[in-house]
C-alpha cells in the first residue's frame, strides 16, 4: 500500500512538472490571415537539438515548397528529413534562419491557425476508439457530412468505407485494430483532407499501399487546387514524379532538382537509387 501511494505521488509530480513545462517555441504569433497563398520557404536554417547542442540535425538549409507542387526530401537515415518535419510543425525554433509562410516567419502566425494549414499524416498513423466519421472529424469544430465524406473520397477511403455495412459509422476498434494497416493510412489520410490545409505533409504515408492505390491517392491529392505536398521519403518509388527532390545527408541540402536532373548529375541521390535497387 506504501508503495502504490509513493508510485503516484511520484506519477503526480511527473504530470504537473510537466504541466509547468514551458513550450520549446513562442506561441505569442496572433496572425490568422483570411487568404493564404501557401508558399512555405526555409531560408538558410541551421538547428540543433536541445539535447545536442554541439551537433546541428540541419546546416544552412534552403528550399521553398510552393502550392500546387510536390516536393520529396529524400536522403541517408540521419541525413535531417525528420528534423525538417518538426521544424515545420514548430515543434522546436531553428537556432538561426528563417522558416517562412507567405514570406512572414511562422513564429508570427497563431499557433492554431498554422496548425490548422499544415496537416501531417505519419507512417504508422494513430485511430481512436470510436466511429470511422469520429476519427476523420476529430478535432473539428461540428464539420459537415458533405465536409468528411469528401474528405474520404479524396483519400481514396471513400470506396472501402461506403462498402461496410454500417458506412461512416463503423466502430474502428481500440486504436484502430478492426482496419487494415493501408486503411488506417486512408482514413488518417482523410483526417489530414478534411482540414483543408495548405500543406500536407506525407511520412513514407504511402508505406501499406498496393501501387495502384498509391498512384490513385498521389493523383487525387495533386488535384486538390493550390495544395502542397510534402513527402518524406523513405523509399525512392514514390518520388520521381516529383516536382522537386531535395536531398538531405547529414542535414546539409546536397542535391535539389527533379529525378532527371538528379539523375544526370551522378550524385548522391543516384548513388542512393543504385543502393535501393
Ligand atoms: N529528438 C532528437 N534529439 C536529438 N537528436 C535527434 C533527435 N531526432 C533526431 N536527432 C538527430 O538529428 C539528426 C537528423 O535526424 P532525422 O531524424 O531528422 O533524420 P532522417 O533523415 O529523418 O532519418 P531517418 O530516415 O532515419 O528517419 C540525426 O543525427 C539524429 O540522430
Amino acid at each position: 500500500m506504501l508503495s502504490e501511494i509513493t508510485h503516484s505521488a511520484g506519477a503526480s509530480t511527473k504530470v504537473f512538472q510537466y504541466l509547468d513545462q514551458q513550450p520549446e517555441v513562442s506561441t505569442s504569433g496572433c496572425l490568422c490571415p483570411e487568404n493564404l497563398r501557401g508558399v512555405f520557404e526555409f531560408r538558410n536554417v541551421t538547428f540543433s537539438y536541445p539535447s545536442r547542442p554541439e551537433t546541428p540535425a540541419l546546416k544552412d538549409v534552403s528550399f521553398t515548397l510552393k502550392p500546387g507542387t510536390v516536393t520529396a526530401i529524400v536522403g541517408p537515415s540521419g541525413g535531417g528529413k525528420t528534423t525538417c518535419v518538426a521544424l515545420l510543425e514548430r515543434f522546436y525554433e531553428p537556432q538561426s534562419g528563417e522558416i517562412l509562410l507567405d514570406g512572414i516567419p511562422l513564429a508570427k502566425y497563431k499557433h492554431q491557425f498554422l496548425h490548422s494549414k499544415v496537416a501531417l499524416v505519419a507512417q504508422d498513423p494513430v485511430l481512436f476508439a470510436g466511429t470511422v466519421k469520429e476519427n476523420i472529424a476529430y478535432g473539428l469544430n461540428s464539420p459537415s457530412e458533405k465536409q468528411l465524406v469528401e474528405a474520404a473520397r479524396k483519400a481514396k477511403a471513400g470506396g472501402f468505407i461506403e462498402r461496410m455495412d454500417k458506412g461512416y459509422d463503423t466502430d474502428v476498434g481500440s486504436s484502430g485494430a478492426q482496419m487494415g494497416a493501408g486503411q488506417k493510412q486512408r482514413i488518417a489520410l482523410a483526417r489530414a483532407l478534411s482540414r483543408l490545409p495548405k500543406l500536407l505533409i506525407l511520412d513514407e504515408a504511402s508505406s501499406c499501399l498496393d501501387v495502384e492505390t498509391e498512384h490513385e491517392i498521389q493523383q487525387s491529392l495533386q488535384s486538390i487546387p493550390d495544395l502542397c505536398l510534402l513527402i518524406i521519403a523513405h523509399r525512392l518509388r514514390t518520388v520521381q514524379k516529383a516536382d522537386q527532390i531535395l536531398v538531405l545527408e547529414k542535414g546539409q541540402l546536397v542535391e535539389s532538382g527533379t529525378h532527371d536532373d538528379l539523375v544526370g548529375r551522378r550524385g548522391v541521390y543516384l548513388k542512393l537509387l543504385q543502393n535501393h535497387d
